[in-house]
């Protein structure tokens, strides 16, 4: 049931940058109609199958309620990548009902097999890998904060995992800066990736003209000593700029990455950012459907 060709999305850069400021541009508009509640019926006679292969709740929940809420039809599909059937074969049952396939699933590779087979774009709802969608959600809740993305600074103080290598990911498409501030063993080191809007760095100063500060979960390997000194905190996000936007990503394990007081700073707005993990989606399948 392809509906158009190259309608996967399954890394960040994978789509053109004019795309991905449209779709940024159209979740603002959704998310005026959100509040409004005068959902567009964009997805009136579409079939999506969700697949959560993987643990989490917001990004899938978000799907399924914005499939719903723009009139198609969204089911759960509980399906395990590369347990009991051939990737190949899903994808050829799956194309048999569905026009969109979301799916969250550990690996990148997997995702990428089915693309290659279904006939239905796919979307990416995190991989251990990559999370572009996660990041389409944060740019256009910046953008509907800063008015602009041109020329931002975004530090992560994160280690080498989904979240910064989908901000790495942005870098290569958008007119962005993306910094990892990590100790030197978690940089991301993949060539693949490496472009010239990205760099890598211990230098905590990276901070203090940031213009958005992402954080990210521990690695499980992490020492509590090496990494106490990345631990946002109050009085770093004090030293930041006064527009700084901080956006750690949930789930939030306070007392590691953030301290409970950098939580309650008014430099943090996840909480209201990760509403446009919806509308951004809900962007992103009305541009598929469409
Ligand atoms: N950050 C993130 O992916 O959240 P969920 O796992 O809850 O979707």
């Amino acid at each position: 049931m392809r509906m158009e060709p190259n309608k996967d999305f399954l890394e960040f850069h994978g789509l053109p940058k004019e795309i991905i400021f449209s779709l940024i541009d159209r979740a603002q508009s959704l998310a005026t109609a959100w509040d409004d509640r005068t959902m567009p019926q964009s997805l009136s006679g579409k079939r999506v199958a969700l697949i959560a292969d993987d643990s989490g709740w917001r990004n899938t929940s978000a799907f399924d309620l914005g499939v719903q809420a723009m009139g198609g039809i969204c089911v759960q599909s509980p399906i395990k990548f590369n347990v009991h059937e051939a990737t190949a074969d899903l994808a050829r049952y799956l194309d048999n009902w569905f026009d969109i396939l979301v799916i969250r699933t550990k690996e990148l590779s997997a995702l990428k097999e089915l693309a290659s087979i279904a006939k239905a774009p796919v979307v990416n709802a995190r991989t251990r890998s990559n999370h572009p969608c996660e990041i389409l959600g944060d740019l256009a809740y910046v953008q509907s904060k800063k008015g602009t993305l041109e020329g931002m600074k975004v530090v992560g103080v994160a280690p080498d995992a989904n979240i910064i290598r989908s901000w790495v990911e942005a870098s290569l498409s958008m007119p962005i800066q993306v910094r990892q501030v990590y100790p030197e063993n978690w940089h991301v080191k993949d060539v693949s990736l490496l472009g010239p809007n990205f760099a890598a760095s211990t230098d905590l100063a990276e901070l203090w003209d940031a213009d958005v500060i992402v954080t990210d979960s521990w690695p499980s390997d992490a020492n509590e000593e090496q990494m106490r000194e990345y631990r946002i905190s109050m009085p770093i996000l004090d030293k930041c700029r006064p527009d700084a936007i901080f956006l750690p990503c949930p789930p939030v394990s306070r007392e590691k990455e953030v301290t409970a007081n950098a939580m309650r700073h008014p430099a943090c707005q996840s909480a209201a950012a990760k509403a446009y993990l919806l509308h951004a989606q809900n962007a992103l399948l009305e541009w598929i459907a469409t």
